[in-house]
């Protein structure tokens, strides 16, 4: 730690990497709540430089008080400053360049950059811990809501047997619009890109990587696992038609993009770690169907305190600045802390758990051609695999005698079993697009 990092009467001395949408709120917030923040942390916090790429933009916010660098690496080596907030993004490249300079300098690191943690974090943090530095990332999870404080510190006594939840504004803020007012899936888009919450690369919140990052840093801090991003079974939104959305809620359920992890003990072997992203269907009355908009919902289930629900704006620059300040107020406190909860090198491997065996119900929708002998296929495959099927919709006649959609209900049972069915329609020339299968998520 710098000289000032452990002085707990001198300013804390930051500097931001990156103001674009985040790091504007930042500076807009340390501005508009200076007296409390200060009050809180108990000294001063003073931005000292700041760096982005256009160094002429207008962003709304006087930057002529802080020192300007071009290239962020420099941020790093900065005498003057005690604290590197990375606010640019990109798992690898200048922020990853910037994260590990400013850690090996003996700077405390404070990033909102999930892609990073999910690939690096692990690496970084055992390298923040050498140097006795902090790595915080509270705004990496969920934007404003504080689950990473809420899981290393108010649920620190419980054993977390399931986390899961919303982890994704912008797909949230897709499916809940398109819900209400019909709306087109790329307007929509295009709506959250405007408003700030999308990633650079907005695939990464349609196709479920970014809640996937999320997810699996949620995983390394309630299990105690070593973060593995690439065991995440992953899947986005893109598949879910303005049908399969309408046909929900003729059943009584919303869809949402999910991300789920539990540990599942096995005998005499490592434990396994299931870890999945999947769009699904939430009963009306569970509170994630009242997630609408960019808000986040994560729910944590521990063995004492039961089951928490956490629930706020996931994605916005307000909301992510006061996760930003909250971990550098931590750090003006001398607060420093395992990153991940525990000791990094205590941080267990897990094996990849596959959800075959795991029962419930589950929604099938397949795109088919409109001639005879179509829902005998279908049912023929579902009879095969052994699953039982609840209700079973056709939506309307195609005119010219082309695609309809074929919507169905299943009984409680494995996911194997559907799995096997979807393999045996496998070639179907009935079929015109895979099937999208999404899970009931259960009360
Ligand atoms: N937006 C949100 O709601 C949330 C975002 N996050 C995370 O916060 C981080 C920042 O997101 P956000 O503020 O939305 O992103 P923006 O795109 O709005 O801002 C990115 C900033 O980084 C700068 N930048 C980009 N590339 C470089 C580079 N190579 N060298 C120097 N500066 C660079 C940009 O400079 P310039 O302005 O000059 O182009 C800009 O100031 C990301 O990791 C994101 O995932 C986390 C939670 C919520
Ligand atoms: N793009 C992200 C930002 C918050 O992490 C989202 O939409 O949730």
């Amino acid at each position: 730690m710098t000289a000032n990092q452990s002085d707990n009467t001198k300013p804390l001395r930051i500097a931001l990497a990156g103001v674009g949408t985040v790091g504007v709120g930042v500076i807009k917030l340390l501005d508009t709540n200076a007296d409390l923040v200060t009050a809180r942390a108990g000294r001063p916090i003073e931005i000292v430089a700041v760096s982005a790429r256009n160094k002429g933009r207008d962003r709304g916010v006087d930057l002529s008080p802080y020192a300007w660098e071009d290239d962020m690496t420099a941020l790093a080596a900065r005498g003057d400053v005690d604290v590197v907030v990375e606010l640019v993004g990109g798992s690898d490249g200048p922020a990853l360049a910037l994260a590990r300079n400013a850690i090996a300098a003996g700077k405390s690191l404070v990033t909102a950059n999930k892609a990073m943690i999910a690939h690096h974090g692990q690496a970084l943090a055992a390298a923040a811990e050498d140097k006795g530095a902090a790595l915080k990332f509270e705004a990496a999870v969920a934007g404003g809501i504080p689950i990473v404080k809420g899981l290393r510190e108010g649920a620190a006594a419980n054993s977390i047997e399931r986390i899961y939840g919303i982890l994704n504004g912008t797909a949230n803020y897709i499916l809940s619009t398109m819900e209400h007012s019909g709306a087109d899936f790329g307007a929509t888009l295009k709506d959250a890109q405007e408003l700030g919450y999308a990633e650079a690369d907005p695939t990464f919140d349609i196709e479920g990587v970014d809640a996937a990052h999320k997810l699996s840093i949620l995983a390394a801090i309630s299990f105690g696992a070593q973060i593995d991003f690439d065991a995440v079974d992953c899947e986005g939104i893109s598949s879910v038609r303005a049908a399969d959305i309408t046909q929900a809620d003729a059943l009584g359920y919303v869809i949402r993009l999910i991300g789920m992890a539990d540990v599942e003990a096995t005998a005499g072997e490592s434990p396994a770690l299931l870890q999945q992203v999947k769009p699904c269907l939430v009963p009306k009355g569970h509170p994630l169907a009242h997630t609408t908009g960019a808000t986040n919902a994560v729910v944590a289930e521990g063995n004492f305190s039961g089951r928490l629900f956490f629930q706020g704006a996931g994605a916005g620059d307000g909301p992510t600045a006061s996760a930003v300040v909250a971990d550098i107020i931590d750090i003006a406190r001398g607060e420093t802390g395992s990153p991940f909860s525990i000791p990094t090198a205590q941080l267990v491997p897990m094996t990849r758990a596959v959800s075959d065996n795991r029962t419930g119900q589950a929604y099938l929708r397949f795109t088919v051609t409109d001639k005879p002998g179509v829902l005998a296929e279908i049912t023929a495959a579902m009879r095969d695999a052994d699953v039982s099927i609840e209700s079973l919709i056709q939506q309307g006649r195609a005119n010219d005698g082309g695609e309809v959609l074929v919507a169905l209900v299943t009984h409680d049972g494995p996911e194997g079993n559907i799995s096997k069915a979807v393999e045996l329609l496998k070639g179907s020339e009935s079929l015109t697009a895979p099937p999208l299968i999404m899970r009931i998520l259960s009360e």
